[in-house]
């Protein structure tokens, strides 16, 4: 069986989407319509048997248009607000969608700092278990409010990466607002050719990861989704990098189709999560 039929077999899958695929361009708002069809293939999934987590950005996006501030630069305390403000209508959003299916969905809201601490790790790491046992969808995202670290420096790809850790997931998913890795920034470098299997994360690979400056209210690039992926697979998670224009691929990605990119994992038994992100 290759790589990509094993897939099918994946109990256990986180997915995380970025601000850039939550709304329309144009407007900044949500688009409504694929956070629908989101929902509704995570809810499939569930149905299915497997745990279902999804890593979900756009607070700061939806808060900045409900607060009515304009300016694509916003200060630390202005994302936390917009944070605060976004969060509860995107989490309003979800818990609506997802009862359309009969799901119940939940509220988890962490920090780099829930992780680096040994009971709060355990508190979190038990949280899921629960939800999974019953039948819940978790919705997660950094908690702005509170942490500054993932805002000013960090990301939602290596957030999504340490969950995926900690409750030993079998697949991260992240959709992006691209196919996958290139060698290159297909939008600096037309030459940029694309990658769709990366055995083994090497030096060499992680340079390709050009740092894209994020978004007035992302925060990734394809640096951070590499170094989400150096997360994933040393804990024996494989990891897909793929377009999120059509949520349609999730479903694709899990019986066996060839999309985005597929980092393979190799657990590490040396590798642990907390002493990774202390460095
Ligand atoms: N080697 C690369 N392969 C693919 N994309 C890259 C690469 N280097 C930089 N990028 C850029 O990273 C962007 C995706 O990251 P990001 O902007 O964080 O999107 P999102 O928030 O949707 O995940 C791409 O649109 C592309 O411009
Ligand atoms: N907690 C922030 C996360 C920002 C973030 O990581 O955005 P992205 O790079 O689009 O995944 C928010 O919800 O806006």
């Amino acid at each position: 069986m290759n790589y990509r039929e094993q897939l099918k077999n994946k109990k256990r899958i986180v997915i995380k989407i970025g601000s850039s695929s939550l709304t329309y361009r144009e407007t900044g708002l949500i688009n409504i319509s694929k956070l629908e069809r989101l929902v509704r293939a995570l809810a499939d999934l569930s149905n299915q048997g497997k745990d279902v987590i999804l890593v979900s950005s756009g607070a700061i996006a939806v808060g900045k248009n409900t607060a009515g501030i304009h300016e694509r630069t916003l200060t630390l305390p202005q994302k936390q607000a917009c944070a605060a403000i976004g969060q509860a209508q995107l989490m309003t959003m979800y818990q609506k969608l997802f009862a359309e299916y009969n799901k119940i969905s939940a509220q988890v809201l962490i920090t780099k700092f829930t992780m680096l601490g040994e009971k709060s790790l355990h508190n979190a790491t038990n949280t899921f278990n629960e939800l999974f046992l019953m039948g819940a969808i978790p919705v997660v995202n950094e908690n702005d409010t509170v942490s500054t670290e993932e805002i000013e420096f960090g990301d939602n790809d290596t957030l999504s990466a340490i969950v995926a850790s900690i409750i030993q997931a079998d697949l991260l998913i992240l959709l992006s607002d691209i196919d996958g890795l290139f060698s290159d920034d297909p939008h600096q470098n037309p030459e940029a050719r694309f990658i769709d299997l990366v055995p083994e994360i090497t030096p060499e690979l992680l340079d390709m990861g050009k740092s894209t400056p994020g978004t007035c209210v992302g925060t990734g690039g394809m640096s951070t989704k590499l170094a989400a992926a150096r997360i994933a697979t040393a804990s024996g998670t494989d990891m897909i990098i793929a377009n999120g224009e059509n949520v349609g691929v999730i479903g694709r990605i899990m019986n066996g189709e060839n999309i985005g990119t597929l980092f393979i994992s190799h657990k590490e038994g040396d590798f642990n999560v907390v002493d990774f992100l202390k460095k």
